[in-house]
């Protein structure tokens, strides 16, 4: 049986690639994470020769490995920078359609892919519909960061004010997480996150921050799946 959550998912999921993938696009970002397995599989639910002249670009190794596991053709951001619509995931989505990325690691390629496209769309679960961010993601905003300089930074951030951040470690290896880009992750809780701009403007004149979880004033649309089978929709 399917859980609520996984339905909200997929209601947000199905409803998005229904309303903004459209059969005059030729190439579609797709994003990182589980609700991201229900627009693929949407995808592959569409006319196969529409999908056959389309190129997909994928933000991670999961989300590559999902398309080809579809038959779906692949390509590259450099091979195709001018994306139609990227659909993503997200960790937390505030009033104004800032969000936090990053929970899987993903968010550099995720953000080039989402800022390479005319439009940016986050699907998720009623779990991750805030009115400000760091009401429900606990976590923190994921930092990814050169290797070698993980103690200099993490140094800065715990010095910015999130005094519990910290290496991400892996589970399944010792040592930390490392990235599809072959970097570290530090997730840094700020509290509630009044203004994720400025944050993301702080967080990022560190050096040796690779890229900040933070998307900001990037998405057009999200649709978040509800308990109740609804979908809700916010729009900028
Ligand atoms: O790094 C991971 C991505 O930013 C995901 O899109 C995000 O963590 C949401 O994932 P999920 O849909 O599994 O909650």
């Amino acid at each position: 049986m399917t859980s609520l959550i996984e339905q909200a998912k997929q209601k947000a999921a199905y409803q998005a690639v229904d309303e903004h993938v459209l059969p005059s696009h030729r190439v579609i970002g797709v994003g990182s994470g589980s609700t991201v397995v229900h627009v693929v599989a949407r995808l592959l639910q569409r006319d196969p020769e529409l999908n056959a002249k389309t190129v997909f670009v994928p933000t991670s190794f999961q989300s590559r490995g999902l398309l080809l596991d579809g038959g779906l053709n692949v390509g590259d951001v450099d091979q195709y920078p001018d994306i139609d619509v990227t659909i993503d995931g997200a960790d937390e989505v505030d009033s104004q359609l800032n969000a936090i990325k990053g929970g899987g690691g993903a968010h550099l390629q995720e953000k080039v892919v989402a800022e390479a496209a005319k439009k940016f769309v986050i699907v998720a679960d009623y779990r991750k519909n805030s009115k400000i961010l760091g009401e429900q993601w606990k976590q923190g905003v994921p930092i990814e960061v050169a290797p070698f300089a993980w103690r200099v930074v993490l140094v800065k951030i715990q010095n910015m004010g999130s005094k519990d951040a910290k290496l991400r470690m892996a589970v399944a290896k010792a040592g930390p997480v490392v990235t599809d880009n072959g970097n570290f992750l530090i997730d840094a809780p700020f509290g509630l996150i009044q203004d994720p701009a400025n944050l993301l403007k702080d967080i990022k004149l560190i050096t040796g921050v690779v890229e900040v979880g933070l998307f900001c004033n990037m998405a057009e649309i999200a649709y978040f799946g509800n308990e109740d089978g609804s979908v809700a929709i916010r729009t900028k």
